[in-house]
């Protein structure tokens, strides 16, 4: 179905929460137009842009420049693009900045970055004079079409990651779709296995559409909006009736518990694996793992490896460099995992392509073995 478009030729996507309800907007020419959105949607609000340093740099002086333009003052904080980012340190340097900068409760932190500066800047606004206002202004694909939505805020633990965080709702997204023209290759890839991940959880339409039209997403126009949209809207939806994951929330887990393992167990290094690459590896490992247990047939975990291969995503433990260490670290970094409930393990697992489903009290024996299977795969 294709979305509602505004006057503006922008797409809104609404986030039904209540008194916490708010509107993505995805389209061309939001950063250019911020200021006026923000004068108009929040007005007298000052602003402390997060970006990191890679994006501040490309893409912060537009933003600033419309800000200015709206007479909003604003104050830019800068931290390290990467993973490593989400930590306490960095967590207290952006905190102690919008302080020193004398931001009020009512007044704006705005991510303008990918899903690392949303996550730590969304968990600053959260704890800042117990709650600050929130604007995301996602730059990556991931951060478009996932991190920017839902409220899920925090950072990493030398325990595991996201371990550390609270549920958080912005009360705007704008996901200007021209600033993706300068991410890499590797980051919108990345990206992309989190759109994919919304047609392999419960919309296999959508799913056969991308192994169609994959490189018309890639290469941007319609179909990149047509994905955005879609992506944004199976989220939206999802959160809007389990904002904090008491049930199927945690669908859109899929890929994760053994992505967020690997991405441990690569000491959170962007230079041997980031976010999406580790979800997507995790989704094959999903879908196999169903396989295995008799649950999903297993031509539906060739297909959709065979897509995430297409468009140059790693779908094997072997493709990561310096491996991932043995059975028991993997094992001890899942059993870390947000989702286990009374010790024991839950998985998101498919009895098809687009038939996800939570399983609970899944047998770690059974997951040892098919672990140690995967790491003896070429
Ligand atoms: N909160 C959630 O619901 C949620 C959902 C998914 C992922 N996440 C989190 O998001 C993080 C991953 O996000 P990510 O993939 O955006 O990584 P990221 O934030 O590290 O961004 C990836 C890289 O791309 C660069 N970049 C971003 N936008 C750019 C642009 N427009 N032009 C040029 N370079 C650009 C960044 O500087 C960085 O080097 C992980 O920490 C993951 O846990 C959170
Ligand atoms: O929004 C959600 O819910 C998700 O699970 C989206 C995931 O893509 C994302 O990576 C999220 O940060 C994972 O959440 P976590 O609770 O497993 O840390
Ligand atoms: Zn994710």
């Amino acid at each position: 179905m294709t979305p509602a478009a505004d006057p503006q030729g922008l797409t809104r996507v609404p986030v039904a929460l209540a008194e916490r309800s708010y509107d993505i907007l995805i389209g061309s020419g939001l950063v250019r137009g911020a200021g006026a959105t923000l004068a108009e949607r929040f007005p007298g609000r000052a602003v402390a842009i997060v970006t990191d340093a890679h994006v501040g740099e490309i893409h912060g002086p537009a933003l600033e420049a419309s800000l200015s333009g709206a007479g909003i003052r604003h104050h830019r904080i800068t931290v390290a693009p990467g993973e490593a980012t989400k930590r306490f340190a960095v967590l207290e340097e952006v905190v102690d900045q919008i302080l020193a900068h004398r931001l009020e409760r009512g007044d704006i932190v705005l991510a303008l970055g990918g899903g690392v500066v949303g996550d730590l800047a969304g968990f600053a606004a959260a704890i800042v004079r117990r709650g600050m206002g929130f604007v995301q202004m996602p730059t990556s694909l991931l951060a478009q079409v996932d991190s920017s939505v839902g409220g899920k805020t925090g950072i990493n633990s030398r325990h595991g990651k996201n371990l550390i965080g609270a549920f958080y709702q912005p009360g705007l997204v704008l996901a200007d779709t021209d600033v993706l023209d300068t991410l890499s290759t590797r980051e919108f890839r990345a990206g992309y296995a989190e759109v994919a991940k919304y047609g392999l959880i419960d919309d296999p339409g959508f799913f056969a559409w991308l192994e169609t039209n994959w490189r018309g997403v890639f290469q941007g126009g319609r179909d990149r909006v047509h994905a955005i949209a879609t992506s944004c809207r199976a989220k939206a939806a999802v959160v809007a009736r389990d904002e904090t994951e008491t049930g199927d929330r945690a669908l859109l887990n899929l890929g994760h518990t053994f992505g967020h393992a690997l991405e441990a167990a690569t000491a959170y290094d962007g230079a041997r694996l980031v976010h999406g690459e580790g979800v997507a590896i995790g989704m094959c490992q999903a879908f196999r793992f169903s396989a295995k247990l008799g649950l999903c047939a297993p031509m539906d975990a060739v297909r959709m490896a065979n897509h995430l291969k297409a468009v140059g995503l790693p779908t094997e433990l072997s493709e990561i460099p310096g491996g991932v260490g043995d059975v028991d670290r993997l094992m001890a970094a899942i059993g870390q995992d947000k989702k286990v409930a009374r010790g024991k393990l839950t998985f998101i697992l498919a009895r098809g392509i687009g038939e996800s489903f939570i399983a609970r009290d899944v047998d770690p024996a059974a997951v040892r073995e098919f672990l140690a299977e995967e790491l003896a795969r070429d």
